[in-house]
């Protein structure tokens, strides 16, 4: 939570305005920001400074593991955070690929599932790293990566958080995410969670103690609306000690967590927390 504040403190105070084509809004920007969680020791690093509905950030994340491209499926597993790129912008809806009504396109856990080859045929990114990490495998190249420039065209928005690399050492596990560009008030909210139950997941399904978190950033920003509730509402409390991720134990393998889980399989216990913040979305 610290370095959470730390970030939205920096960027108050040494950011610079930067103008958004895509968004037409300005960004209070600053470049490169280091988060490390620790997972070996369940600091779950959810945001006390305001009410944080987590189990969207976890349902995003669920939907990625599957495979999914469609926001009809992700509201359907608990968050609405890709109804407004999938349905509500202006270059997405003009594209000849989108496909109707809630489809995301080519993005996410498309790319981490089913990566087109050439020849037609498609490669499995996370279940050869869950194979290979069940074995104790760490071949240097645990990677799952849903950056694929070819087929930005074919998709409703970049991915943020890009790639995911898996360090297995001894019987720990170790995880260093990348993210490109931060919404921080909203997006990093929710990626924070995302790492960290990424780790904890993939620990658990393979066999191995989770360790730490290693989430790097390019862009981190703050929109030009969002800054006044940041800097005189957000940053003005005092925050809360970490609370604990549970996962339910009888999660085991890959195909438990694309089959029958849900959010009821998650609880956050201890969550400490000052009332909700409403920040303004940017499509
Ligand atoms: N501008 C922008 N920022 C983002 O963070 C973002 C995108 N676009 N597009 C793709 C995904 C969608 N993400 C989102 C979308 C919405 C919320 C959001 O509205 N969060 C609210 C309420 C969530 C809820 O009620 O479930 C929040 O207060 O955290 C968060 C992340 C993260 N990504
Ligand atoms: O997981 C996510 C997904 C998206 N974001 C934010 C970062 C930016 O504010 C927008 C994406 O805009 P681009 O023009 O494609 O950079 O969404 C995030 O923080 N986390």
């Amino acid at each position: 939570m610290k370095q959470y504040l730390a970030l939205c403190q920096r960027i108050v105070d040494e950011g610079v305005w930067v103008e958004n084509e895509r968004t037409g809004k300005r960004c209070l920007t600053v470049i490169n920001a280091d988060l490390n969680y620790d997972v070996a020791n369940n600091q779950f690093p959810l945001i006390t400074t305001r009410k944080s509905f987590w189990k969207a950030a976890i349902a995003e994340m669920l939907g990625y593991i599957r495979g999914y491209d469609n926001a009809a499926d992700f509201r359907a597993l608990g968050t609405k955070t890709w109804d407004m790129n999938a349905n509500d912008n202006a270059a997405w809806l003009a594209n000849p690929h989108r496909k109707g009504e809630d489809d995301m396109g080519r993005v996410y856990g498309v790319q981490g599932r089913s990566w087109q080859k050439p020849d037609g045929s498609t490669i499995d990114q996370l279940r050869k790293i869950i194979d290979n990490l069940s074995k104790g495998i760490d071949d240097r190249g645990e990677i799952l990566t849903f950056y694929n420039p070819g087929e930005f065209d074919m998709g409703c928005l970049r991915p943020c958080m890009h790639t995911h690399t898996f360090s297995l050492v001894g019987d720990t596990l170790h995880l260093t995410s990348y993210q490109r560009s931060c919404d921080v008030p909203l997006g990093l909210n929710f990626n924070q969670i995302q790492v960290f139950a990424l780790l904890a997941l993939v620990a658990q399904i393979t066999g191995h103690k989770p360790g730490q978190a290693y989430h790097k950033i390019v862009n981190a920003h703050i929109y030009e609306d969002q800054l006044e509730l940041m800097r005189d509402v957000q940053l003005k409390r005092e925050p809360f000690p970490s609370p604990q991720l549970k996962i339910n134990p009888e999660i085991k393998s890959l195909e438990d967590l694309e089959t029958w889980v849900t959010m009821d399989d998650f609880e956050v216990v201890g969550y400490q927390h000052h009332g909700p913040i409403k920040y303004p979305f940017s499509v």
